[in-house]
């Protein structure tokens, strides 16, 4: 985040997405002023995913997690399954407590070997239910045009930092792992109130589409305040990640943030993330110079360590 905030700012980047395959977008001053404003933390409309299908992916969440346990265990998360499934509530740990909700974790699909010991505990392909019918055609479509989405907001990020367009593509984030969270909080619960403890995301940017009407998410700024992320009908909240803090050499911090669920409703959100390349070494950019004028911090991180060493720690042991 480049600016302290006391609210969440909401940017309409169509603009940047009409120009987004357009060589010389950093050269049209519509494009410009979506980049200035990427350089918050922020609420984005103007996206082109269309309401219908945001609102379709939390609708058939919901009936999935109003399926008694059985029929959602059916595909249960395991280590077996590269981490990929059904997690019940307080299966998630963050800070050695236990997460009010109920999860599906999807993943990119790694294949045997595909990134050696590296990438072995991920190996694995998605675990989607039988019921409600037509949701894995549904979610895949929703997946497809994130990635797309997300990789035309990086263009604009990328030249926000001051580097040309395609910073974020070949080598760094050109064959992007994704990861996908189909989630469900209850309302209220009695064990205890967090629905998900405070966290940064790993990867470069998070698009979080969230239940209209409740206030759950919450965001914390530069002195310390939880500043709630109401639900705008229509927009992604997007969170910068781990990798993204890297690339920036700081100026950009990942977003800390929770979910406490007040309200006597179940929550549902179905947040996608767009990483790195698995296996890319992650290192502060050289535009560093003109944009943060100190030294590199030389903070160093391989995306796929990062994201194993979160998986490996995430669950609580059966
Ligand atoms: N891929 C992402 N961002 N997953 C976030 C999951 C919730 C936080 C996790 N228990 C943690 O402590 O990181
Ligand atoms: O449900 C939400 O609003 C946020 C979930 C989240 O932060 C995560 O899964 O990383
Ligand atoms: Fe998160």
């Amino acid at each position: 985040m480049a600016m302290d905030f006391s609210s969440i700012p909401i940017i309409d980047i169509s603009p940047l997405l009409a120009k987004s395959d357009d060589p010389k977008m950093a050269d049209d001053p519509a494009v410009l002023d979506v980049v200035t404003q990427l350089d918050k933390a922020c609420t984005q409309k103007g996206h082109g995913i269309p309401d219908t299908l945001l609102k379709g992916v939390r609708d058939i969440t919901r009936r999935f997690f109003e399926l008694p346990y059985e029929e959602k265990a059916k595909i249960k998360m395991t280590p077996a399954t590269g981490f990929r499934g059904y997690e019940k509530i307080g299966e998630n740990i963050t800070q050695g407590v236990p997460d009010m909700h109920e999860a599906i974790d999807c993943y990119r699909e790694v294949t045997k070997g595909m990134y050696g010991d590296l990438g072995k505990v991920m190996e694995g392909y998605n675990h989607w239910p039988q019921n409600p019918p037509k949701f894995r055609v549904l979610m895949e479509e929703y997946i497809s045009l994130c990635k797309d989405l997300a990789k035309k907001i990086m263009r604009g990020i990328a030249l926000a930092l001051g580097g040309s367009p395609y910073e974020f593509e070949g080598d760094r984030a050109g064959d992007p792992f994704w990861v996908m969270r189909i989630i469900g909080y209850p309302g209220l619960s009695s064990v205890n109130d967090i629905g998900c403890g405070a966290h940064t995301d790993y990867g470069l940017l998070t698009l979080l589409n969230q239940d209209d009407g409740i206030n759950a998410l919450q965001v914390k700024n530069l002195s310390g305040e939880w500043i709630s992320a109401p639900p705008v009908p229509g927009t992604f909240v997007c969170n910068i990640g781990d990798m993204l803090k890297i690339y920036s050499n700081g100026l950009y911090e990942s977003t800390l943030h929770r979910v406490i669920n007040n309200s006597s409703k179940y929550r549902v959100s179905v947040v996608y993330f767009y990483e790195t390349n698995f296996d890319t070494v992650v290192e502060p950019l050289d535009t560093y110079k003109t944009r943060t004028k100190g030294d590199k911090k030389f903070e160093r991180a391989v995306y796929g360590e990062h994201l194993v060493k979160k998986v490996l720690t995430n669950f609580v042991e059966e």
